[in-house]
């Protein structure tokens, strides 16, 4: 997978050349092309940005340098034989990002970020990428950020662990939380007993289908708890009788 991110902090995404997500960049299972957005201004000051139409505090991303910037993007894509990229731009006023939709981002060869700061991007960067990507506006929840970068970080190490060959035990993907519509329940490690706490017997049983079936357990009566709308929402049929009662 290509992906290109386009933000004023370039440097903000250091934290992409380490750890599972810098390795997969290592072994070439994922690229990441970082674009400063001012370098596709011209003036002295490399002005991003300015004031809105209308009044109002703050300052506007101005259109021009996002043009530019995105119009290069796109370039290199075709360059790649990629035609229909797919540009994310992370944005307080977006659609809720999910375990669904990272799972339909990460079938995509080509991801693009605009990371947006101040008081957001002046609209007709958007409409203009309309007429040339796929445009999808995305928040990573309801609360206020100082721009796209930190939300960018996140849908990327969300995206980038679904990767064939990026986690090592493909098997823990698909128990992790969301992954089976559900949050994931406790987990313990050795010692048996710390600080006078005890590990659940069941675990120790060395009973797979009990394990199995306490690990549901947990999971669905955490998820009753903390996310109850995640019950809700789970394909009819999903729970056993007995799972519903929990
Ligand atoms: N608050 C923000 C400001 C700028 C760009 C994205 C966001 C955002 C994304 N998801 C939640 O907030």
């Amino acid at each position: 997978m290509h992906v290109d991110i386009v933000s004023i902090f370039p440097e903000y995404f250091r934290p992409l050349e380490l750890s599972l997500i810098g390795k997969a960049r290592a072994r070439g299972v994922l690229d990441v092309h970082l674009w400063d957005l001012r370098d596709f201004t011209h003036d002295p000051h490399r002005t991003v940005d300015d004031t809105p139409y209308g009044g109002g505090p703050g300052m506007v991303m101005r259109p021009e340098p996002w043009g530019e910037t995105l119009d290069a993007v796109r370039a290199e894509a075709a360059r790649l034989g990629v035609d229909a990229p797919l540009l994310i731009v992370p944005t307080p006023a977006g659609e809720l990002l999910t375990q669904r939709a990272a799972e339909r981002y990460a079938a995509e060869p080509w991801l693009a970020f605009a990371c947006g700061r101040y008081e957001g991007i002046d609209e007709r960067v958007l409409l203009d990428a309309r007429r040339h990507m796929r445009v999808e506006e995305v928040s990573i929840g309801d609360y206020v950020l100082a721009g796209g970068e930190a939300a960018t970080l996140v849908i990327v190490e969300a995206v980038a662990r679904l990767l064939p060959g990026v986690v090592g035990n493909q098997a823990s993907v698909l128990d992790d939380s969301h992954a089976q519509g559900l949050l994931e329940g406790p987990a313990y490690t050795k010692p048996a007993v710390w600080r006078g706490l005890e590990v659940p017997e069941v675990l120790l049983s060395g009973n797979h289908a009990a394990i199995a079936r306490w690990r549901r357990e947990q999971a669905i009566r955490r998820t009753a708890v903390r996310r109850p709308e995640l019950l809700d929402a789970l394909p009819p049929g999903s729970l056993t009788p007995h799972e519903e009662a929990l």
